[in-house]
């Protein structure tokens, strides 16, 4: 509920191909399943090099709350000691989707009353099908006449769970939501999705794969259905990967500049969807491969992942629907393109961190692309691009679509640089630093 004051900033253009070896932070979406699950445990978790980055650092603030020791003292690992959860809790959403769907399940099962509420743009954020699908399975729970923020959850300590229906069309993370507390239902759950596809689909098999990894028994095999057993979860030591989407507009600096960007510390087996980022980065022009730094085999293995720039960078026709959050590094990719791109399948990013589509229409067409907006994405004609202040909305992405734009036109002013404190709080100076070794 914090508005910080706005904080221009001139994105640096490049001088010439970008060459650069990073280090990024944790993934925000592993660090918050990480931190869920971890409460919802039989014992105490140790998480490894997390996000710390306001979305995390909220979600602790969130489930400590609640009553569960969440030591974030130290930046290599966090140590989570779960214990009865209890009301009265008053919880801080910020902008973050994560909280305000992961968190009113889990506040369910505390005793006594939780309130949610977040930033002025969060109560506008869909959160309606979580909290119906929440009363069918006996949860008392009242809303905005919206259906959305600000929520009041009256825990009673138990949450009978069963089956419900749910269309989570509008975001994946309503079934994510679910789903990562259901092991504590006293029926576990049964969660059927009916309407439009469900969006972000890695972001789903990655709540399944972490639940598992914490002892849940899940089962994916029916297409839109998820059923977990009710059962323990247990503590354990998580390692969060570097975040694949705080690394798009490094990678997108490498497609941009001609250059070559490789961040390390990837396993090689990512729960993240680095094979569809590949794919969309290959399609534009660009060249992405891993380089192992262990031997083949060592399930541990950490690598390089390497986007290479050609120096073509073609526009594209590509579904956005599994890696939404991408849109807006793609979209400014697309507007200094060779060609025109369209980008559908996105329809529910208008209900993200701010409209998406809208937004960049907005702000690319103020640089002098032209756009033709779709209810499901965008049509990007690029054009020769001009100075402009881009205007943020509160929204990381847009920041980083703006930087990403800054490299190739100077002019680019960003009206707040602060908003990418949501998830990657070192962005700026990361970002100049890259640019510096161009
Ligand atoms: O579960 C998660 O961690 C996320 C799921 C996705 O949400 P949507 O399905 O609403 O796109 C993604 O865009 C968001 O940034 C993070
Ligand atoms: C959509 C996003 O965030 P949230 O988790 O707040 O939905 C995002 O990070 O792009």
């Amino acid at each position: 509920m914090v508005t910080a004051e706005p904080r221009p900033w001139l994105a640096p253009p490049a001088s010439g191909p970008v060459s650069a070896t990073v280090r990024l932070p944790g993934s925000k979406s592993m660090t918050a399943r990480a931190l869920v699950i971890s409460a919802l445990a039989d014992g105490p978790s140790v998480i490894e090099a997390p996000l710390r980055a306001r979305d995390t650092v909220l979600m602790a603030a969130g489930l400590r709350a609640l009553g569960i020791g969440v030591d974030t003292g130290s930046d290599e690992r966090w140590i989570v000691t779960p214990g009865p959860m209890r009301g009265p809790a008053r919880i801080d959403v910020g902008l973050a989707g994560t909280i305000m769907r992961f968190l009113p399940p889990a506040g369910a099962l505390a005793d006594g009353t939780v309130e949610f509420d977040g930033d002025p743009h969060a109560r506008n954020r869909p959160l309606r099908p979580i909290v119906e699908a929440l009363r069918s399975l006996g949860v008392a729970i009242e809303a905005s006449p919206t259906g959305g923020l600000p929520l009041t959850v009256r825990g009673t300590g138990l949450v009978e769970g069963g089956e419900a229906i749910i269309d989570a069309s509008g975001s994946s993370q309503f079934v994510s939501g679910l789903l990562l507390s259901a092991p504590r239902f006293s029926k576990g759950l049964t969660l059927r999705h009916e309407g439009p596809p469900v969006p972000s689909a890695p972001h789903l098999r990655m709540t399944t794969h972490m639940l598992r990894a914490a002892g849940a028994v899940v089962d994916e095999s029916v297409p839109d259905v998820w059923t977990v057993e009710p059962g323990a979860l247990h503590g354990r030591t998580w390692t969060i990967e570097p975040d694949l989407s705080g690394a798009a507009p490094f990678f997108a600096a490498a497609a941009v500049t001609g250059g070559s960007v490789t961040l390390t510390g990837w396993p090689a087996d990512s729960w993240q969807p680095v094979e569809r980022l590949a794919e969309i980065f290959t399609a534009l022009g660009a060249e992405v491969y891993f380089t192992q730094e262990a031997e083949p085999g060592d399930e541990a293995a950490v690598g390089g992942l390497t986007v290479r720039g050609t120096g073509t960078l073609r526009g594209i026709t590509a579904d956005l629907s599994e890696v939404s959050e991408l849109t807006p590094v793609i979209a400014a990719l697309a507007a200094l393109a060779e060609g025109p791109s369209e980008l559908r399948g996105v329809a529910h990013i208008r209900g993200h961190e701010t409209d998406r589509i809208a937004a960049l229409a907005t702000e690319l067409g103020k640089a002098g692309a032209e756009v033709t907006e779709f209810p499901d994405g965008l049509r990007i004609e690029p054009r020769a691009l001009k100075p402009t202040t881009f205007e943020t909305y509160a929204d990381h992405r847009m920041a980083h679509a703006a930087a990403v734009i800054g490299l190739a036109v100077p002019g680019i002013n960003l009206a707040d640089v602060g908003c990418t404190s949501k998830t990657l709080p070192e962005f700026p100076e990361l970002w100049a630093g890259l640019v510096a070794r161009s």
